[in-house]
């Protein structure tokens, strides 16, 4: 049975999940150095904001196959490093989006009308009405910094309460934008128009100090600036100087440049300021939604069926990979095919889809024929996951075309890999919805179905050349499963391709290719 580690409070709804198909273990608190001499044993690591899963959690992870993070930002894993050892990285991308909202917009009213020193106030039995004068925020405007699934929810609720939305996010349309009823700026401008700034975006080295004291410098005295994204999008230095010298009139932080938040001179600010320890997603509903959605991901890929929300893997509804799977096999197999023809040192891969195909999404296909084509050279070490990196760093250009237009069969997928062995290409159908067919090779038309073992001539289309090559194979012991022949012209040259049983001994390629009329011959191991 496969072994899940838990190494952060999760709901038990997703510990339901994972004991369905795997030992659970819930060891929360773990020092950095704990978590490392664990992780060995482990299949899967499911993880909210509180565990940092670095480069040396991931090298020990011999046997790790996936990252299950139950919330939205991936910031505490090394997603690269996984990604280099095939470790699929999964979030929760919806779950707690309401509950992220929320907590920046109850900290937008709390802030506006001092309701935690208030509270504190009344519980410490003083009654002061006075100190406690707020300002209204209907007719106000706000600044949404990143319109994505929580800038949005913001957007709309606070537009609900008569605020008027300026919005920075450079990845979306003006008419999007329209839509959620807000008008695209720039960043200086809502700097300097907004009354209350809210942060929505991840932290990126783009994003990293985006409020530093420049940008503060620009805002109105009286701007109020919410940030339940990440730490380390506001200098918190340069928040301190501007709060305490009255530059702006306020802030309200759940998330910060080191958590737990340590010593920090922002508790000496008083009502102008509060601070939440990064509870934007700590809601019940949102706790349940994000411990099922990762849970039921980590069971899917512990079953060997693919993620719906992998990070590092493109992330396929299920109908669409139901509808492309069979082309994923496809792409693999063609890709292994063409790598082991081309051999080895491949330098350049051609990737057509070609009719119906050609609608498809591409980059599933293109990963699955990388993954093909590599799997001779890393055998279980390339994945879904890595190939891409894997074919990069080997220098491989990839080529993707589409061409609709190729109409001899419904949909059709061609590949070409230049290697040390030559250029060569090969295509294939799916038929009847699962079966692979490979319908050309090297412009040579035939309809074989991959085996095993195959063996590929090219030959001169003369009588008694198939007769040699059978008695060849017998004389060492070869059973032939199949064979076709593909030609252009009548006794022109011709592709031979033979299904045999067993792999071909070493040494019988060489007299394959001393065979008067026989050019070349290739083996192959699917
Ligand atoms: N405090 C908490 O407990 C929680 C915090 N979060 C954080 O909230 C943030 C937003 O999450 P979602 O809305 O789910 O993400 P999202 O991916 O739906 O939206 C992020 C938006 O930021 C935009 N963006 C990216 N770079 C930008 C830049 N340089 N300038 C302006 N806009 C930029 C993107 O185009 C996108 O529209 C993330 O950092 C996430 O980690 C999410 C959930 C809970
Ligand atoms: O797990 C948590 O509570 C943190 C949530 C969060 O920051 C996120 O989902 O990005």
């Amino acid at each position: 049975m496969p072994k899940v580690l838990v190494s952060d409070p999760i709901d038990q709804s997703g510990l339901d999940i994972l004991a369905q198909v795997a030992q659970v273990d819930v060891k929360t608190k773990l020092t950095p150095e704990e978590l490392v001499q664990a992780i060995p044993n482990y299949d899967a690591l499911m993880i909210r904001s509180g565990t940092k899963v670095t480069s040396a959690v991931i090298e020990a992870a011999s046997q790790l196959k996936i990252i299950g993070r139950a919330g939205v930002g991936v910031d505490n894993v090394d997603v690269v490093a996984a990604t280099r050892r095939g470790i699929v990285v999964v979030n929760s991308p919806e779950g707690n989006t309401i509950a992220a909202a929320e907590h920046a917009l109850a900290m937008m009213l709390s802030l506006s009308r001092n309701i935690p020193e208030a509270d504190q106030s009344v519980k410490a039995s003083t009654w002061n009405r006075k100190a406690f004068t707020g300002v209204e925020v209907y007719k106000k405007n706000l600044g949404v910094v990143g319109l994505g699934k929580i800038g949005s929810h913001v957007a709309t609720v606070a537009r609900a309460m008569g605020m008027t939305i300026l919005a920075y996010d450079p990845f979306i349309s003006k008419e999007r934008a329209a839509e959620l009823g807000c008008s695209l700026v720039d960043l200086d401008m809502l700097f300097q128009e907004s009354d209350y700034i809210t942060l929505h975006i991840p932290k990126t080295s783009e994003t990293a100090h985006l409020i530093n004291a420049a940008a503060l410098d620009k805002m109105k005295p009286t701007a109020r600036i919410v940030n339940c994204a990440r730490g380390g999008i506001i200098d918190e230095a340069a928040l301190y100087e501007a709060l305490s010298n009255g530059k702006i009139a306020g802030a309200a932080l759940d998330v910060y440049e080191e958590e737990p938040l340590g010593e920090s001179s922002l508790r000496e600010l008083g009502k102008s300021v509060i601070l939440t320890p990064h509870l934007g997603a700590s809601t019940a509903e949102a706790q349940v939604n994000v411990a099922i959605d990762v849970a039921e991901q980590i069971r899917d890929v512990l079953l060997g069926l693919p993620a719906r929300s992998a990070v590092n893997i493109p992330g396929l509804r299920p109908d669409v990979l139901e509808k492309l799977r069979p082309y994923l096999q496809l792409a693999e197999t063609l890709g292994n095919l063409v790598g082991q023809l081309a051999g080895g040192r491949v330098e350049q891969v051609q990737i057509r889809l070609q009719g119906e195909l050609a609608n498809q999404d591409s980059k599933p296909i293109v990963i699955a024929t990388l993954k093909g084509l590599l799997t001779n050279a890393l055998r279980e070490r390339v994945n879904y996951v890595n190939a891409s990196i894997e074919a990069k760093e080997r220098g491989i250009k990839v080529i993707e075309t589409r061409d609709a237009s190729v109409k001899d069969f419904t949909g059709s997928l061609y590949v070409s890999a230049k290697g040390s062995l030559g250029e060569h290409a090969v295509t294939g159908i799916i038929l009847g919805g699962s079966e692979v067919r490979i319908t050309d090779i090297n412009q040579f038309p035939i309809n074989v179905p991959p085996t095993k073992y195959m063996l590929f001539t090219l030959h001169r289309d003369m009588p008694g050349i198939i007769g040699k090559i059978g008695s060849l194979l017998g004389s060492f012991n070869v059973n032939i499963a199949s064979m076709q022949v593909g030609r252009q012209i009548v006794r022109g040259d011709a592709i031979m391709v033979l299904s045999i049983d067993d792999p071909l001994p070493d040494g019988i390629l060489e007299e394959i290719t001393k065979v008067s009329g026989i050019r070349d011959a290739y083996t192959v191991a699917l």
